[in-house]
């Protein structure tokens, strides 16, 4: 999967690319990265990227055409078709099943904001698709691509080794959250582990584990759990779980 990020900063995704699954994915050339800075297209003296909104008000907004240059040579430099994607808290929410498809696609173009964000006339023209990471105000739009970018790469085929992808968090799995895990030491001042988890009965500890998922993401996350869409067999696990809750 190819990722080509326009940004005025495009070193600080390339940065938060470099480590662990998404670097090694990197090595593997399971994904590449590709940065273009609009500086680098604008023209005049001052070569300025932004500038002040029409109808007045704060702030400045990122000019068009250094964006728009910049992007045309992004989507010049490689022949598979490019799906641009405008970080924004404008955007439509990131979920896990948008990674997915956003996955699955060869290209990716993510367009960074900074400032009050970007001419709209160059987002209606351009961008295939507004996404925010959360609803919150970030001074550019590098960590909002940087988010997606390590999102999309750990699904990448062989990003991830076989542990780590037998460890897929429930998000994939349903849309649950995860259960709670626990490592050595056994004994600690901090408290004890799970019984059920050293009993070496392995339906037990999945039943556990989908007990805890059902139970948090009920407590946690209600509006991730649809109970109507709910097997039998999850039904009773909650219905245990909050009986047990509830006591
Ligand atoms: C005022 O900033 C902007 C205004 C408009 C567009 C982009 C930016 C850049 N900032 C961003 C970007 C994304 C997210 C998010 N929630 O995904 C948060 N902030």
């Amino acid at each position: 999967m190819r990722i080509d990020i326009v940004s005025l900063f495009p070193e600080f995704v390339a940065q938060c690319a470099a480590f662990g699954v998404v670097g090694r994915a990197q090595e593997r050339a399971l994904l590449s990265l590709h940065g273009w800075n609009p500086r680098d297209y604008a023209t005049g003296n001052y070569r300025r990227v932004d500038d002040r909104p029409f109808g007045g008000g704060p702030g400045m907004v990122m000019l068009i055409d250094p964006l728009r240059d910049a992007l045309n040579a992004a989507r010049a430099a490689d022949p598979a078709d490019a799906r641009v994607v405008y970080l924004t808290p404008q955007g439509t929410r990131l979920t896990q099943a948008k990674v997915r498809e956003l996955a699955a696609h060869p290209r990716l173009v993510l367009l960074c904001g900074r400032y009050e964000g970007v001419d709209e006339r160059l987002i209606e023209a351009e961008v295939d698709e507004e996404l925010s990471i959360g609803d919150y105000v970030l001074s550019g739009g590098e960590l909002a691509a940087a988010v997606l970018v390590d999102a999309v790469a750990r699904l990448q085929e062989g990003a991830l080794n076989d542990a780590e992808s037998a460890a897929q968090d429930s998000f994939e799995s349903d849309g649950l959250l995860d259960c709670p895990h626990y490592t050595r030491p056994l004994e600690h001042p901090l408290g004890q582990v799970p019984e059920v988890l050293l009993s070496g009965n392995h339906a037990q500890i999945a039943r556990w584990r989908r007990m805890e998922s059902l139970g948090r993401t009920w407590l946690r996350r209600p509006d991730l759990l649809d109970e109507a869409a709910l097997g039998k067999a999850d039904r009773a696990l909650l219905e245990a779980f909050r009986s047990r809750y509830l006591r």
